[in-house]
């Protein structure tokens, strides 16, 4: 053989890693007031280390999609896989963290005690414990605030701690529903930053929801534009930016082109339902 021929036979056999595989799902809610069609035929594909974002109308179906690949809600019909698995077996292999739009934390523990509360229930040595929340504590800049309670801390930091806490037991995959949706502008975009930098060093794989266009075509290395209910898949943008971006990028005619095209997308979905 070839050393041509055995380069194609070798990246055909070892194709790039998918985080999640999702083919044809569709949802159906059924309600005392009927069925409620959550999501319509969706598939999508995420390969090891994207960060990608979802954007689309309230109710289309985006903390859905992520309840479906977190095992919290299963599909109508349709198949969905996580890290090559069922979505079942990802979440007992706790192979994602989750972050929601609230930081989430026991108000009577520390910020380490929050911190540490997933690796006690996983059966984490305390020592282990202590060395992990002191790592994930400084990846989040927040080194120095262990011993103080969650009011104590801006809503930005709470976030960072939810943060942390998510990444602690070191998931591949990083679910985030509209973390920074509460938060000022200012400080979103701090945010943003030290997120983007925290998925360059650590190579997760991240889904985030998001109702900002700026904020996902910044953070992305893909868009996916949702429809109104029920929610379906208008448009997957690649953003090409490089990893290292910093906010100066939103001025360029790059960064305002994807975002008017995100911007199309959402306009075209909400024609349909008229
Ligand atoms: N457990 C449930 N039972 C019945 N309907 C539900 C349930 N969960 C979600 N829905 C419906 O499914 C649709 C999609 O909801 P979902 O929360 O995923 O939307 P979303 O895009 O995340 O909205 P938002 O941007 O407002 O957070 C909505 O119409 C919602 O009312």
């Amino acid at each position: 053989m070839s050393n041509d021929a055995a380069a194609t036979v070798k990246s055909v056999s070892t194709p790039q890693r998918l985080a999640v595989d999702v083919r044809n799902v569709s949802l159906t809610f059924e309600t005392s007031d009927g069925k409620v069609d959550a999501l319509s035929n969706v598939s999508l594909q995420v390969a090891d280390g994207e960060f990608v974002s979802f954007i689309g109308p309230s109710g289309c179906g985006k903390t859905t999609m992520l309840r479906l690949i977190a095992d919290l809600q299963q599909p109508t019909s349709g198949t969905l896989l996580v890290n090559g698995m069922s979505a079942e077996q990802a979440r007992l292999g706790r192979r994602y963290g989750y972050v929601f739009q609230a930081p989430a934390l026991f108000p009577w523990r520390t910020i380490e005690k929050n911190l540490k509360l997933p690796l006690e229930v996983m059966g984490f040595s305390d020592s282990e414990q202590k060395s992990r929340a002191a790592r994930y504590l400084a990846l989040v800049n927040l080194t120095g605030f262990e011993r103080k309670f969650p009011w104590q801390l801006s809503g930005g930091m709470q976030q960072r701690v939810s943060i942390a806490r998510a990444l602690s037991f070191d998931p591949a995959l990083l679910l985030m529903d509209e973390p920074f949706g509460a938060l000022d502008e200012i400080v979103r975009d701090h945010l943003n930053e030290q997120l983007l930098q925290l998925w360059d060093k650590t190579g997760k794989t991240v889904l985030f929801v998001t109702h900002s266009i700026p904020e996902a075509v910044f953070l992305s290395t893909k868009i996916v534009v949702m429809s109104p209910r029920p929610g379906r898949i208008i448009d997957v943008i690649d953003c090409d930016f490089p990893r290292d971006r910093t906010l100066e990028i939103r001025e360029t005619p790059e960064f305002l082109k994807i975002a008017q095209r995100v911007r199309t997308g959402l306009r075209a979905g909400h024609s349909y339902d008229e």
